[in-house]
């Protein structure tokens, strides 16, 4: 079969958007829910969780350790048990999987081993295995720092103090937080190295432990102590995911008319609340109401200036929009974000020059300047945010055709047909 045969022709907005769409459940959030609801006190239901491979896997990995996660209608029952091994959990190119399960495991009786997609094997995780170790872990990586690795638990974790460069990814710090609680003297992370991004994500973290009574101090600067005791969480509610908000904001900005969010929720750690006042800036109206965020497009797209650091997920849309926009933008930040499902910085650049763009790959960052953006194919790596960007390209220049929509089932199964309600 030719490659093109597989494509997807991106639609085209011939008219002014309007649509409401009613998005899936945060990843971010979900899989939070289920790592901390394996190691509550009693039975909890996560409610609203996201049904991705993201989050199919961590419920996998979970049960492979003898842990209960059952489906109840829209829900997911969660049933503690004390982690055992011999087990093998496939992390797929889910980087919660891949840092969040690693710290449960050290806590388990038996051997449990990690693998997952080839990608996975290049992303990092040296130093959240180098902070296991030091809080008494028996980590098995063949000194590479990445997986395949295997952990041989004894049934606790010493736990204690423990110091780690958490500049490449925030999900080390989140995985030890998030399993703390468990270990015999709790744990206390001191981030040393470059700022550590996504600090929204550090935030869910710690509002999420704090709401299921676990003792979480942050009065110091990059330092995390999390006390040692029972971890309650009385079911956990899981809000609609504001990064995947993205490509549907973007829609109403760049093709006009107007995009509605429903359940945007008025307090939030997400690092998607931050659209509100990206997309503002970019030319986009935003308004909260009974019926949720609403964007209207003003005919209007202009470049942005923006340091993403602490929003480095948001980073493929916003790039997309920068392509269509009328002046140039400047994305810092986002080194980190080379270490991606892709080099998500080589990828844009390379994809939106295809298409006629003028992108620019910095050190940390991207740089695009207006031109003219005509037909051609978008490559999505493997990346679901990619695959969004293309739509996003697509609905503003016709003739856009993503090699694999498919890729968007990490954090959004049913993409193409939430797609179809907002280009008709
Ligand atoms: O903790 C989380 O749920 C996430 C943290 C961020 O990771 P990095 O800090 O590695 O960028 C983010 O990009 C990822 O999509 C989800
Ligand atoms: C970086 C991302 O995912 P992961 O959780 O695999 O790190 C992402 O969803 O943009």
């Amino acid at each position: 079969m030719p490659e093109s045969a597989q494509h997807w022709p991106a639609p085209t907005a011939r008219t002014p958007v309007d649509a409401t769409v009613e998005l899936p459940g945060s990843k971010s959030m979900t899989n939070r829910a289920l790592v901390l609801a394996a190691s509550a006190s009693a039975p909890a239901t996560v409610r609203r969780p996201l049904r991705s491979r993201d989050t199919g896997l961590m419920a996998a990995g979970l049960r492979s350790l003898g842990i209960g996660v059952e489906d109840s209608g829209a829900d997911w029952r969660v049933v503690p048990a004390r982690p055992r091994g011999p087990a093998r959990v496939d992390v797929g190119n889910a980087g919660t999987v891949m840092r969040f399960l690693p710290p449960l495991a050290a806590l388990a009786e038996g051997e449990v081993a990690f693998d997952g997609d080839s990608r996975a094997r290049e992303r990092p995780v040296g130093p959240l295995l180098e902070a296991l170790r030091a809080l008494g872990a028996d980590v098995e990586d063949a000194g590479r720092g990445a997986l395949p690795l295997r952990i041989r638990g004894s049934g606790g974790l010493r736990g204690g103090t423990v110091r780690l460069d958490a500049s490449s990814s925030s999900q080390f710090v989140s995985a030890l937080l998030l399993s703390g609680a468990r270990f015999e003297r709790g744990v206390e992370v001191r981030h040393e190295g470059p700022p550590v991004p996504s600090r929204p994500h550090l935030d869910m973290t710690v509002e999420m432990l704090r709401a299921a009574g676990v003792s979480v101090d942050t009065s110091e600067p990059d330092v995390w102590r999390v006390a040692p005791g029972p971890i309650e969480t009385g079911g956990i509610a899981v809000e609609p995911d504001l990064s995947n908000a993205a490509p549907f904001l973007a829609a109403a900005l760049v093709a006009g008319g107007r995009v509605t969010v429903p359940g945007w929720p008025e307090h939030t750690t997400q690092p998607g609340d931050a659209l509100r006042d990206l997309f503002s800036r970019m030319g986009g109206e935003v308004s909260a109401g009974s019926a949720g965020l609403t964007l209207r497009g003003t005919g209007e797209v202009r470049g942005i200036t923006a340091d993403l650091r602490e929003v480095g997920e948001l980073t493929p849309t916003i790039a997309a929009v920068a392509a269509l926009a009328s002046t140039p933008s400047r994305l810092t930040g986002v080194a980190h974000l080379r270490r991606h499902e892709t080099d998500r910085i080589a990828a844009l650049v390379r994809e939106i020059n295809a298409l006629g763009g003028d992108a620019e790959e910095l050190s940390d960052g991207l740089a695009v300047r207006p031109r003219p953006l005509h037909a051609g194919v978008f490559h999505s790596y493997d990346d679901h945010r990619m695959a969004t960007s293309g739509a996003v390209l697509g609905l503003a220049v016709e003739g856009v055709e993503v090699d694999d929509i498919a890729t968007t089932a990490k954090t959004l199964p049913g993409f193409p047909e939430l797609w179809a309600e907002v280009a008709k």
